[in-house]
């Protein structure tokens, strides 16, 4: 379980991104977060990796509470935790399962990954990862040569690959088309319910939200605005989000009502 209590994040220069945010997440849930821009979503989810200390309260993922863990279990957490990134963060000039393979970076001796020396077993995990992902038959091609939904589930793969108990997904479609768009969510959707990893995944498109989450956190200014399951988040609860009417740039389809 993922329970964040109080938790609060000012910023230097005074922004306070959470602001008194309480939530429980129990294992194996997949929880959409939206909001707009600067509501504090990349904060919610990097402050669960520790990536963004908090300013008063706590976030406990598991039994570990975030902000009391020395610099080798915050380690320990990070490997347990697997990121996806809005712009991939892939090593272009080297091939997909090199990729893959450096999300087994935290649970292998450095020594050996820096020779290069993979195992058979690293090697297998990597390429069950990619078949999550159904995209095993690039393994050998580098990823600059990806498409950008292919490059994401190979991102995606890279996370599987640490054997993590949690995902964090910050805007993973973003910077993808909308038939892309879906593609990519339906994997994360495979993912957290085939294998029951919790999953915690920034959204800007609320119709993605809605399809996707089983539950649904609307953020604004710091706050938790909503809390509920997907299905109950009508367009007066993201007026009450956004604080304003939706338009057309909330939507992944311009056409698509809610
Ligand atoms: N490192 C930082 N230093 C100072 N202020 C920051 C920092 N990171 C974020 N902020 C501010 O904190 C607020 C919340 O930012 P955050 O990135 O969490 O929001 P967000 O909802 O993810 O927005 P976006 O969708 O634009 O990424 C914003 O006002 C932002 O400008």
């Amino acid at each position: 379980m993922i329970r964040f209590d109080q938790a609060t994040v000012t910023y230097r220069g005074g922004v306070t991104a959470l602001d008194h945010v309480d939530v429980e997440i129990p294992d194996g849930e997949f929880v959409v977060i939206v909001g707009l821009s600067g509501a504090g979503k990349s904060t919610l989810i990097r402050a669960v990796n520790g990536l963004v200390p908090l300013t008063s309260g706590t976030v406990n993922v598991g039994d570990r509470d975030v902000g009391q863990l020395t610099k080798r279990q915050l380690r320990a957490l990070r490997a347990d935790v697997g990121m996806i990134f809005q712009h991939f963060n892939l090593v272009d000039r080297t091939t997909v399962l090199n990729n893959v393979l450096m999300g087994r970076l935290n649970r292998v001796p450095s020594w050996r990954s820096m020779l290069g020396w993979w195992g058979g077993d690293e090697v297998e995990l990597a390429m069950q990862s990619l078949e999550v992902v159904e995209i095993v038959d690039k393994a050998y091609i580098r990823a600059a040569n990806l498409s950008g939904g292919q490059q994401q589930r190979v991102g995606i793969a890279r996370a599987l690959a640490q054997q993590p108990s949690v995902l964090l997904a910050d805007e993973p479609v973003a910077s993808l088309d909308p038939p892309t768009s879906h593609s990519v969510m339906r994997y994360l959707q495979k993912v957290n319910r085939e294998l029951g990893i919790t999953t915690l995944v920034n959204l800007h498109f609320l119709d993605l939200a809605r399809e996707y989450a089983d539950r649904i956190i609307g953020l604004r200014g710091g706050r938790v605005m909503f809390d509920g399951p997907g299905s109950a988040a009508d367009e007066k609860v993201f007026e009450k989000i956004y604080g304003r009417s939706l338009t057309a740039d909330d939507v992944l389809e311009a056409e698509a009502s809610l």
